[in-house]
């Protein structure tokens, strides 16, 4: 390539640079990502995840982590699903929390009327409107939605409480009806719209173009519901902030229908990425791993091992390359640091990809001295018992102190040489020093 066509482009060439009122996104003065709200719908969704049964003691056990937690609002099982439904509404909102507490119901009178007598801040009325669910759940055309959703917003707005409008399943809704029903229930006033991507077919592109078209056609707030079915949950919810969405359904562990949406902990790693100050300073995230824990134990299941935050291995570095940089500086392999969550990292050095560098930070620990050409030496005997069995830390620390005795006191390396009893006596309380010192 000649110089002439390759032509670097430098401050003179493009002309004067342009402060962009808005940050390095034209975008981003429509971006929620440094100013969202959680709805948490743990006892509503999350319900519907197949082993879920809450007693009204878990419920309310929740709703008070939830609440401590920080979340805006938290979304309870409508109060015409059964009796004891309605009752746990109602004790839950006796309690007198913080967070915002809201019911979910069809978009039909005979539920409205029940849900505004619960003592909810907040009714949240769905009804689809793809053709699917037009056709074989409720079976109503389009007018009749518009029609039913203004008796309704306006019935519940008549009890002075929060009102949200949402289609389900908006994704496969004919775009030109959903901007009109959404216009329809904006114009007569609701404090947000919801959308909802009921199957977990979307994806970050389709979400963040419905959110942007749907902004420029209401004023108020819009709420955002992602299914997971596809693995775009997390990310969808994050798309749909940075288009302008205010409001984010998530809950805990991402239970829900099917497998569920976006989880609270999940979309907490995301949006720390993205607006560390905001969500350190809203949100209580040390309390993530107990809510976890809370609702785990609740619903039987465990906290899956690649759970962002969570998962056992979220913050534990193994190959030694990466163990070397992490003791050097955890930022080089880390976006999320452990403490912001109340949890540790880990170095996992007992194994045959570690380094040098990783079994001398152990060296340390034990407070043993070794040269570093002796800490490469005894590297290679552990990576040698490494590539026959998986290790465990005592393996490792065997094979240290052994060494270590060896090098430091030469005199016993003839007593414990060939014989076990002697090793036995140096490394008294370690169980697996005989095999560590076979395989060497
Ligand atoms: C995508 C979602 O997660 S939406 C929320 C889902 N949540 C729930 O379903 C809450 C738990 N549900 C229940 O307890 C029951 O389904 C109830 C009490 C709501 C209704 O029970 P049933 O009257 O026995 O009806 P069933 O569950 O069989 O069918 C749903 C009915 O609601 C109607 N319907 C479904 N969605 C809507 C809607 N958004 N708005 C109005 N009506 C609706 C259906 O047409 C059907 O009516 P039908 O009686 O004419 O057949
Ligand atoms: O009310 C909503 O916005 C969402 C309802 C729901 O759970 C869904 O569509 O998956
Ligand atoms: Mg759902």
């Amino acid at each position: 390539m000649s110089g002439q066509e390759f032509q670097q482009v430098t401050e003179s060439t493009a002309g004067p640079a342009k402060p962009n009122p808005y940050g390095p996104n034209p975008a981003d003065y429509l971006s929620n990502v440094s100013n969202f709200q959680l709805i948490d719908s743990t006892l509503r969704e999350g319900e519907q995840f197949a082993n879920a049964f809450f007693t009204t003691e878990k419920k309310i056990e929740i709703a008070k982590a939830l609440d401590d937690f920080g979340v805006d609002y938290i979304e309870l099982t409508s109060p015409v699903a059964s009796e004891q439904s309605r009752e746990d509404c109602e004790a839950i909102c006796k309690l007198g929390l913080k967070a915002k507490i809201l019911t979910h119901i069809r978009c039909h009178m005979d539920d409205a009327k029940v849900a505004v007598e619960t003592g909810v801040d907040g009714v949240d009325v769905v009804i689809g409107t793809s053709k699917f669910l037009r056709q074989y759940s409720h079976g109503k055309d389009m007018n009749y939605i518009a029609k039913s959703a203004i008796e309704v917003i306006e019935f519940v707005k008549s009890k002075g409480i929060e009102i949200r409008f949402s289609s389900e399943d908006s994704f496969r809704s004919d775009l030109v009806d959903l901007l009109n029903i959404y216009k329809t229930v904006d114009k007569i006033g609701v404090n947000r719209v919801g959308i909802a991507d009921t199957v977990g077919c979307a994806n970050p592109r389709q979400v963040y173009e419905l959110v942007r078209t749907l902004k420029s056609v209401v004023s108020c707030d819009i709420e955002c519901h992602f299914h997971n079915d596809t693995g775009c949950a997390i990310s969808n919810a994050y798309t749909a902030l940075e288009g302008g969405a205010r409001l984010i359904d998530v809950s805990v562990l991402g239970i829900g229908e099917r497998n569920g949406i976006t989880p609270l902990g999940g979309l907490m790693a995301r949006m720390i990425v993205a607006s560390p100050d905001y969500v350190k300073s809203k949100y209580k995230l040390h309390k993530i791993r107990d809510i976890e824990n809370l609702v785990a134990e609740a619903v039987e299941v465990n906290i899956p091992f690649n759970n962002p935050i969570t998962g056992f291995c979220a913050f534990t570095h193994k190959a030694g390359i990466h163990a070397k940089a992490i003791l050097a500086n955890p930022s080089t392999y880390e976006i999320l640091n452990p403490h912001d969550f109340g949890l540790k990292r880990y170095i996992h050095f007992a194994n045959r990809l570690t380094g040098w560098n990783a079994i001398k930070s152990r060296v340390d620990q034990l407070n043993l001295n070794l040269t570093d050409a002796q800490c490469k030496e005894v590297t290679t005997k552990i990576k040698k018992l490494g590539d026959i069995r998986p290790l465990n830390i005592d393996d490792v620390d065997s094979i240290i102190k052994d060494y270590h005795a060896e090098v430091s006191t030469p005199q016993l390396k003839s007593i414990s040489s060939g014989n076990d009893e002697d090793l036995e006596a140096i490394d008294a309380g370690e169980p697996v020093s005989k095999k560590a010192k076979t395989s060497n």
